[in-house]
């Protein structure tokens, strides 16, 4: 288990990690979704003690990470895949780990095996590897101690659909087996595939946090009528909350039922009416998303 408390990193008078707390569970895996500069790695970087905090605690496994004893037997770390000497070959990027984790070289072989890379492949100099060759070997890095936490800052880039998928299976198995994985991406649609958890950041503070059913949970309704300004002139009247959609019609805060039970009172007919998409999360991400963008282009 990570858990992170109150989590504060500045730089100057900068605030790049904001009073952040959030958990990433046992038996699941948690997506850490944020736009480009929200503080996932800033904050990923504190948890492995690569960064001091500047107030507040990250916690791996009840401890800071420094703590641990022989940390790469507890905690898999993958913060950036073209990090090793790009004149090594995979395998022995892979073989100098297990040496200095002190876990038996036949592991080499294994881990090449589960991220999917040939002999071949591990033959080949990092230089000559593809971006998603680099996130399976750091990601059999990460795995070669045995850990009980992964922490991976986006794992999934340079990963093709089918890549996704299998990134997917392999980290479900290892939270299935009782394992954590904090994943950080900067798209919705990676962690979505991914995740059970999801804890969204912006400009270093969380903004939303919860399952992935919760917060991906379709929302009130979506109705249409021949007259949709008395409907809305109904709905105004039992104090129901909703929006003029641009395409026409209404998304209400409400149920499905009381929505038709409002209609059927006024006598008014409708057209559809359906649970609402699960757009909230997407359409907050990309509102942070637009702002960062705004406010880079305004430095
Ligand atoms: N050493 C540093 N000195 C000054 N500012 C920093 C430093 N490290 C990070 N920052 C700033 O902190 C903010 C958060 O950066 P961070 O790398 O944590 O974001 P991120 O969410 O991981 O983004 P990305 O998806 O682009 O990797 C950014 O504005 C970044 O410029």
């Amino acid at each position: 288990m990570i858990s992170v408390t109150n989590l504060v990193r500045t730089y100057g008078d900068f605030t790049a990690v904001d009073d952040v707390t959030f958990t990433a569970e046992a038996g699941r895996v948690t997506g850490f979704l944020g736009p480009n500069g929200a503080g996932k790695s800033t904050t990923m970087r504190v948890m492995t003690g690569l960064t001091p905090a500047t107030s507040g605690a990250a916690l791996v496994l009840g401890k800071p990470y420094a703590a641990l004893t022989n940390p790469g037997r507890h905690v898999g770390v993958l913060l950036d895949a073209s990090a090793q000497h790009a004149g090594r070959t995979g395998r022995e990027v892979l073989t100098l780990g297990a040496m200095t984790l002190g876990v038996p070289r036949g592991r080499v072989d294994q881990m090449l095996d589960v991220v999917g890379l040939t002999a071949k492949e591990s033959e080949r100099r990092l230089r000559n590897y593809s971006l998603g060759m680099r996130q399976r070997l750091g990601l059999a890095h990460a795995l070669l101690g045995d850990p009980e936490v992964l922490i991976l800052d986006e794992p999934a880039n340079g990963l093709d659909p089918a890549g996704i998928r299998w990134m997917r299976d392999l980290l479900g198995t290892f939270a299935a087996e009782g394992g954590t994985v904090l994943l950080s991406s900067h798209l919705l649609h990676e962690i979505e595939k991914i995740a059970d958890d999801i804890v969204v950041i912006g400009r270093g503070k969380i903004v939303a946090q919860g399952t992935k059913d919760e917060l991906l949970r379709p929302s009130g309704a979506l109705v249409r009528s021949a007259d949709d300004r008395a409907l809305a002139a109904a709905l105004a009247e039992e104090n129901l909350t909703f929006e003029q959609l641009p395409t026409g019609g209404l998304q209400v805060e409400a149920e499905t039922g009381l929505v038709g039970a409002v209609a059927a009172t006024h006598r008014i007919a409708l057209v559809e009416l359906r649970a609402g998409d699960s757009q909230g999360l997407e359409e907050m991400f990309l509102s942070l998303t637009s702002d960062d963008a705004r406010k880079e282009l305004a430095a």
